[in-house]
């Protein structure tokens, strides 16, 4: 391996602005066939395309015995009495795990098996360092007024399988009702 060079990056816990980074930002059309109120997102999107996340990575090589890390800001919002969450993914390189450690804002972080039959919601909160073992799907929520804000660790070499999500979706919500935040099974979740 040639030798790589020794960095810091500067992370911002009030913002989650890391630099020098690379930012993806990620709008509701992005993400908009998840959500379970199909008329209430046409009805969001015919009048603005709210910024839903924005992932900032530290630049390293997408290679084996890399480690690639990044914040994400999830920004408060929802679609009826669903709360903004991250479109969600496995890991291509299957058996790979990540951390996601919260530094603002109060999240729940769904994870599932591949074939969705397991699922685990963890509450993401100020200082907590969640572990995401490998091979389960991951999908991040926020569920308080304010930005969700995390930094993440992950293999660089363990690539993004968006494709099975697409056609599966998780296997749990995240809803508001009376005020309270809730899990629910999703109806409209598909076996892999
Ligand atoms: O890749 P998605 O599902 O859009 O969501 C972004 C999440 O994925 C990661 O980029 C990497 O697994 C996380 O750091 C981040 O929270
Ligand atoms: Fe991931």
């Amino acid at each position: 391996m040639k030798l790589f060079r020794p960095f810091n990056v500067v992370v911002d816990f009030e913002t989650g602005d890391l630099t020098p980074g690379k930012k993806i930002t990620r709008y509701l059309s992005d993400i908009q066939h998840f959500f379970l109120d199909k008329e209430k997102v046409k009805a969001v999107l015919a009048k603005e395309n709210p910024l839903v996340y924005e992932v900032i990575y530290a630049e390293v090589p997408e290679e084996a015995g890399h480690l690639a890390h990044c914040t994400t800001i999830i920004y408060p919002g929802k679609v009826g009495n669903e709360f903004f969450f991250t479109k969600g993914h496995l890991h291509e390189k299957l058996e790979t795990a990540e951390i996601y450690f919260t530094l603002k804002g109060q999240g729940r972080l769904i994870m599932a098996s591949p074939d969705g039959e397991e699922c685990e919601v963890l509450e993401m909160f100020p200082g907590s360092a969640s572990y995401i073992p490998p091979c389960w799907s991951h999908r991040s929520v926020n569920v308080g007024g304010e930005p969700l804000i995390f930094y993440c660790i992950f293999f660089a070499d363990a690539g993004h399988d968006y494709a099975t999500i697409d056609k599966t979706g998780f296997p749990k919500v995240v809803l508001e009702r009376n005020g309270e935040v809730v899990v629910e099974n999703n109806p409209n979740w598909k076996k892999a």
